[in-house]
């Protein structure tokens, strides 16, 4: 992987910066609503805190403005329950307090920071030289004596506390991210034939999927569903009908004609919906193409397209799971995502990536993936062929 990984850090009586990505979604008490990420990050701090590590933890926790951006306290105690023992809540980040905080540590105790976003220069994006002079970097890069960066799902933005951190201290991949960079980097080393599912409601994100993936010859087959499934029906001349369309257009107003192109130049291998699900009289209703136009928006694939991309994966060497086949959170349109996702099980090796995706799968209890990657934004642009800020600057 050419980048030093936890195998080569000397933990024992050091202070270890460790950047996790603990971002996740809250209730309306602002309580954790799901503790997925936490759960991914245990492996890697228990393993520092077993190996005498003194724990600095860094964590962001939504955006500024947004209605999950809040403190991590109540990530520390679900983490303490997780580790089976205390993590130490700290309010401040890189204040007097912070650093005293993480003075006091003792081997094989952690103390998690507060929401790195607290800080307006966390929020924003760096070159790594500058983000190393942000206050941040400053003040904590004196106070640990190395950096381990397991946030996967922010590794594609360019933040002080992802890319400045390791422009001064000598930095480390943890386990999540070396997991994941395993994985993700390796596509083409999977088996054949590769197929992808494209759906949920990302369409210009699944659109570079499906076009990056078609160009570099990756993907043998792509099942698209969800509001890209409508998007791509759309393309294929069939009249969806306005609320449908309304819905597309209103994500990405260049989207049809984006589906177009792909279709015209890799139509073979791209699948489209053969029949969708609507709402009517809050009933779900089938539709097959001639039905079509409705006027109520397509909220699911039919069971037609459903059992038809299931038996494309019977055969698949891989499936590459991405954005949720219907609007899974309610009952009566989560049939799509249950028979598809549950069929792609079937694959010789399966990978998932993408916040709601997953969710989805907990929701649903659909198990039997070989990778759930943690990441959403930084798995897609892996799995485009970009690069990841905070892993370059690891190899540096
Ligand atoms: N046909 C559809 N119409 C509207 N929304 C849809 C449809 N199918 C799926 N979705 C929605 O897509 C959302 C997830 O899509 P997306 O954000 O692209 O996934 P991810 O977070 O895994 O990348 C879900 O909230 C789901 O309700
Ligand atoms: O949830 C995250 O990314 P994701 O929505 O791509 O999975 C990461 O925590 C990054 O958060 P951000 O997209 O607010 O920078």
């Amino acid at each position: 992987m050419g980048i030093p990984t936890l195998d080569d850090l000397a933990v024992d009586g050091t202070t270890v910066g460790v950047r996790v990505d603990i971002n996740s979604p809250l209730d309306e008490d602002g309580r954790l609503a799901d503790d997925a990420r936490l759960h991914a990050h245990v492996g890697t701090l228990q393993e520092l805190l077993d190996r005498g590590g003194k724990l600095a933890v860094l964590a962001h926790q939504g955006r500024p403005g947004g209605d999950e951006f809040a403190t991590l306290e109540d990530h520390a105690r679900r983490l303490g329950e997780l580790l089976d023992q205390p993590i130490e809540y700290c309010d401040a980040t890189f204040s007097a307090e912070a650093r005293d905080a993480i003075a006091d540590l003792d081997h094989g105790e952690a103390v998690l920071l507060e929401n790195t976003r607290f800080y307006s220069e966390e929020y924003m994006e760096f070159p790594p030289a500058e983000a190393a002079e942000t206050f941040l970097v400053d003040r904590l890069a004196p106070v640990v004596d190395a950096f381990v960066n397991d946030a996967f799902a922010a590794a594609h933005r360019s933040q002080p506390s992802i890319v400045g951190l390791p422009m001064r201290v000598d930095s480390y991949a943890g386990r999540v991210m070396e997991r994941e960079l395993d994985v993700l980097s390796n596509i083409e080393d999977t088996p054949r034939p590769r197929v992808y599912a494209l759906g949920g409601a990302k369409i210009a994100d699944a659109f570079d999927v499906a076009e990056s993936v078609l160009e570099r010859g990756l993907a043998d087959e792509i099942l698209t569903s969800g509001m890209t499934g409508n998007a791509f029906l759309a393309a294929s001349g069939v009249d969806i009908g306005q609320p449908s369309m309304d819905a597309i257009t209103d994500r990405d107003a260049t989207a049809v004609e984006q589906a177009e192109a792909l279709l015209d130049e890799y139509g073979e291998k791209i699948h489209v919906p053969e029949d969708v699900a609507v709402e009517r009289d809050g009933e779900r209703v089938e539709v097959g193409i001639d039905g079509l136009p409705v006027d109520a928006p397509a909220l699911d694939v039919g069971e037609n397209t459903a059992a038809a991309y299931a038996d494309v994966f019977e055969t698949a060497g891989t499936a590459i799971l991405n954005g949720p086949p219907g609007v899974f959170e309610e009952e009566q349109f989560a049939h799509g995502t249950r028979e598809i996702f549950g069929a792609a099980t079937s694959a010789e090796y399966s990978i998932v990536g993408g916040g709601d995706t997953a969710a989805s799968l907990r929701q649903l209890g659909i198990e039997g993936f070989d990778h759930v990657s943690t990441g959403g934004g930084a798995a897609l642009r892996l799995l485009t062929g970009g690069e990841l800020p905070a892993v370059e600057v690891l190899r540096e």
